[in-house]
């Protein structure tokens, strides 16, 4: 199985970088306009084959899409990321023209990929793909939903001094820091509801930190973050291409679902072969539908920008 993705920088190298350790695809491909850059990237992951030991064949490519030809999955991450201070939003000047042509690119050699958006403001950025490829709903799947469950989950950890994986959780709603929705009612210790051992205010306080979780590591690193963001795109093409079927909040076109149309949010999706292979109602309750429909309200607005470029 063969995986191109178009930007090696942070997210994309650390991407590659799990796809291979984790033996996800026999081959992957970095591509990225700066000369030599994906190249470079490619031959350091592959100086680990032999000690952390593993078979995938990644290379990299200088803005040569032919070498992506015949991918099954594409991972989108080119653009520029955000600084201390700015919002995702920000950056949709300059990434949805970028967004937009590696698309057309990557669709010219390999037609029949799954593409996965990365770049933000993703929610917009995979209406934008979506709409200016043409491509059917399960083809094209924003990711940002499994990053933010990761945190929500790990912020969860942190309150119950629990381990994270006896913890489930999801984080639904648009990717942005006021438009995400921490499914706090929903989220367990193991089945049991985290409400039996976190009071109100302590729950509050880890769906706050976790909706500005990218905020708060851009301000920490003077850039935002790159290896939770690289492991959750490693975890959403390991479904695909694994066919696991794991339920997965991801960025999808919406066509009655959840109250919405024509909008691309994050809902709990079943990731398969096929991509987005259904969309699953969790059975919101009324204070969770008027969230999220204030999120898709943003997200709506911010789509509005798109008029330039589709
Ligand atoms: N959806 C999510 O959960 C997350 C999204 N992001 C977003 O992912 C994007 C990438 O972030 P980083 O990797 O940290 O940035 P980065 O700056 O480290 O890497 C971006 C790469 O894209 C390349 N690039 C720019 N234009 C290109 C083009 N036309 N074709 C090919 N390559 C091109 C650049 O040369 C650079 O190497 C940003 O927009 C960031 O906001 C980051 C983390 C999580
Ligand atoms: O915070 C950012 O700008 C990058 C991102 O989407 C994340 O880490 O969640």
């Amino acid at each position: 199985m063969k995986v191109t993705i178009v930007g090696a920088g942070n997210v994309g190298a650390t991407c590659a970088d799990v796809i291979s350790y984790r033996g996800i695809a026999s081959e992957v491909v970095l591509l990225d306009i700066k000369e030599g850059f994906a190249e470079g990237k490619a031959m350091d992951i592959m100086q680990c084959a032999t000690t952390t030991v593993f078979n995938t064949k990644v290379s990299g490519s200088t803005n040569d899409y032919s070498k992506t030809a015949g991918s099954d999955v594409v991972v989108i991450t080119s653009g520029i990321p955000r600084k201390p201070g700015m919002t995702r939003e920000e950056l949709i000047g300059i990434n949805a023209g970028i967004v937009k042509s590696v698309a057309d690119n990557v669709l010219t050699h390999s037609p029949n990929a799954i593409i996965v958006v990365v770049s933000n403001p993703m929610d917009t950025m995979t209406y934008l793909t979506l709409k200016a490829t043409g491509l059917p709903k399960n083809r094209v799947i924003g990711m940002g939903g499994a990053l933010d469950s990761s945190r929500f989950k790990y912020f969860l950890s942190q309150a119950l001094q629990k381990p994270g994986n006896d913890i489930q959780g999801m984080v639904i709603g648009g990717h942005g820091d006021t438009t995400m929705i921490p499914l706090t009612r929903l989220a367990s210790y193991n089945g049991s509801p985290v409400s039996n051992f976190l009071s109100q205010d302590e729950l509050d306080k880890v769906a706050a930190s976790t909706m500005v979780g990218g905020a708060t590591l851009t301000g920490l690193l003077g850039t935002s973050a790159w290896y939770a963001p690289g492991a959750s795109v490693a975890y959403l093409v390991d479904s695909i291409l694994n066919d696991q079927k794991r339920m997965i909040p991801c960025s999808v076109l919406l066509e009655g679902e959840y109250g919405q149309n024509d909008i691309c949010i994050g809902v709990p999706c079943i990731i398969g072969k096929n991509g987005i292979e259904e969309i699953v109602d969790v059975q919101l309750n009324d204070a969770e539908k008027a969230l999220f429909a204030k999120s898709a309200d943003a997200v709506r607005n911010m789509n509005a920008d798109l008029k330039s470029v589709l």
